[in-house]
Formats: structure tokens, C-alpha cells, sequence
């Protein structure tokens, strides 16, 4: 049996107010991720998104429950180099290029062999002799994920990597991972873009209060709300470019009336109608998550 790249049971962390209340950030949280697999934590602002991914990477140390990363504590694993996250904050000297940044960093790793390798794989290559400094907030954001890749981790965890880029550098990191992902590592990343678990994710943890509200395919999520609509295929002949005939819903509303149907709206389920329903939250949407679509 192969070892899950995450194992994490009954995960549980609560953080002290400072009025002195206790806040359950993660509350019992189950949760296994194959080797292979990507998945998207998505929830609302206080989900426990961030709490959980620290105590993936070992920052932070659960209150009860246990969690293991290829079948080890997280602190090994990242010792071991079999798992990088992408920093939020700092971590990037301004005076260095690109490429000298990947090659210092892989120096440290011993691994010289690695830079050209990550540098095309982040797409930096075109501007791997630029300044740190005068590099984009999304071009430093690539650059901290190519800096994640150096040890050839098999698994790489990302809390919110889009957050502050534009649509453009949106879509320059996510095909960056994209293409990364296609070689088989398996990616968690934390978000609280739709669009992004939509287009990104093969599987969707959506979180809520601590807790795992959802857990399955994106298109199961999505169903898993969609359940409580009634959707139905018209015959051909009664849709035009227009729609469904107007007389023929008539007549089908006539029809269920004797079944207490009173509305009967034909829409699809959406994963934002899900994310409503299971978080009781508003989803983050904005231009970049049109230009994902
Ligand atoms: N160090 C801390 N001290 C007290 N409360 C904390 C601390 N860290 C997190 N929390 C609380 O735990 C809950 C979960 O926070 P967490 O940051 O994990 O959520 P999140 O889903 O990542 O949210 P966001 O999307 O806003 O980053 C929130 O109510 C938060 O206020």
C-alpha cells in the first residue's frame, strides 16, 4: 500500500484570544491526500485554511489529533526535502537577480544541478537576469516557487500563492504550476478563489468554522449542492438559440402544479451556489477569477 502523502487524524488546534476566549481554528479535522493528487483547501476569511496548511508544514503544532507527511512528522519531511511550501512573506534579497537567488538557494541545498531545471520550470528563464527588486510582486512570486522546487520535493504546499497578483501574473503562476503539477507532484494550496480550486484542482477540501464542510471532485462539490435541484434535459425540438420555448415551460409548470411545485427555475449548479450553501460565506470573486473561467 502506497503511504499517503498526507495523513492527518482528528486534527484539532485552538488558539487563545486575547480577551482570554479559546478559538477553535481546526476543529477534528480527517483528512488523506494520495501521492499524485492536487488539492485545493477553499473557504471563507477564519476557515482554518492557514492554520491547517501550518501544521502540514510543521510551523505549527496541533492541540490534539496527529498528522504525518509521508508517513512522518512534517519537520522531517521538510528536513528531508520531501515537501516546500511558497513563503508569504520576505525571504528574497533585492540586490540579487533571479538566477543568482535560485543558485545560492540550490548551493545550499546541494543541489547546482537543480537551477536551470527550476528556473524553466517557474517560466523565469526571460528574465532570470533581472533584479529581485525590479521584479513584479507575481514575477517574485514565481520566484519564490521556483525556490520551493529546488530540492525536488514530492509534495509542495502553497498557502494563497495569487494573493495581491494581477490577472495576468494570476495566469502566468498558475500555468507555471500547471505545468509543474503534470509531472506528477502532488500540490495543496490554500485559496479563497473558486476559480482557482475550479481550474486548478483535481480534488476540493472546502473548509468552513475549522471544520471540513466538503471533500471530494470540484464537479462533487459542486453536485453535492446541486443535489437539492431538479435539473432536466427538454426535448430538442422545444430549445432554440433563445432558449427553451417559452410555451412549452408553461405547459410543464402546468403539469408539476398538482405536485405543490410552485417555482421551477432551470439553472445549473454552480460551485459559488455550493460554496454558499455548505460555508454560509460569500466566495472572493473578482476579474482574475473571469479571466480563469
Ligand atoms: N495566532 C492566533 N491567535 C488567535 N487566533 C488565531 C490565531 N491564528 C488563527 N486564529 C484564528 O483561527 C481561525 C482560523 O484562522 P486561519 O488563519 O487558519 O483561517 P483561514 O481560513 O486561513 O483564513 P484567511 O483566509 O483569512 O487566511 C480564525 O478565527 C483566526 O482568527
Amino acid at each position: 500500500m502506497t503511504t499517503p502523502a498526507i495523513r492527518a487524524t482528528g486534527l484539532h488546534k485552538t488558539f487563545r484570544a486575547t480577551d482570554g476566549t479559546e478559538v477553535v481554528a481546526v476543529d477534528h479535522v480527517d483528512l488523506t491526500v494520495q501521492p499524485g493528487e492536487i488539492v485545493a483547501f477553499l473557504g471563507p476569511n477564519g476557515a482554518g485554511k492557514t492554520t491547517t496548511v501550518d501544521m502540514l508544514l510543521g510551523l505549527t503544532s496541533p492541540t490534539s489529533g496527529t498528522v504525518e507527511v509521508f508517513g512522518v512528522h512534517p519537520h522531517h519531511a521538510v528536513v528531508e526535502g520531501r515537501v516546500s511550501s511558497v513563503l508569504q512573506t520576505g525571504g528574497l534579497l533585492p540586490d540579487f537577480t533571479v538566477r543568482e537567488t535560485v543558485r545560492a538557494i540550490a548551493a545550499l541545498h546541494g543541489r547546482s544541478d537543480r537551477t536551470d531545471v527550476v528556473l524553466e520550470r517557474a517560466n523565469l528563464g526571460p528574465i532570470a537576469d533581472r533584479l529581485v527588486q525590479a521584479c513584479s510582486g507575481g514575477e517574485q512570486q514565481r520566484l519564490k516557487f521556483a525556490l520551493a522546487l529546488v530540492p525536488d520535493p514530492d509534495l509542495v504546499i502553497l498557502d494563497e500563492p495569487t494573493t495581491g497578483m494581477d490577472v495576468g501574473a494570476r495566469q502566468d503562476f498558475w500555468d507555471a504550476m500547471r505545468a509543474d503539477a503534470a509531472q506528477g507532484r502532488t500540490i495543496v494550496f490554500a485559496t479563497h478563489y473558486l476559480a482557482e480550486a475550479d481550474a486548478f484542482a483535481e480534488r476540493t477540501v472546502l473548509m468552513a468554522g475549522g471544520r471540513i464542510v466538503a471533500d471530494g471532485t470540484t464537479a462533487d462539490v459542486r453536485a453535492s449542492y446541486g443535489a437539492r435541484s431538479i435539473n432536466l434535459r427538454p426535448p430538442t425540438d422545444v430549445v432554440g438559440p433563445h432558449g427553451v420555448d417559452e410555451a412549452w415551460l408553461a405547459r410543464l409548470r402546468a403539469a408539476v402544479a398538482p405536485l405543490g411545485i410552485t417555482d421551477l427555475e432551470v439553472s445549473s449548479a454552480s460551485l459559488e451556489a455550493a460554496f454558499l450553501a455548505l460555508t454560509g460565506a460569500t466566495p472572493s470573486t473578482d476579474e482574475a477569477e473571469e479571466a480563469l473561467r
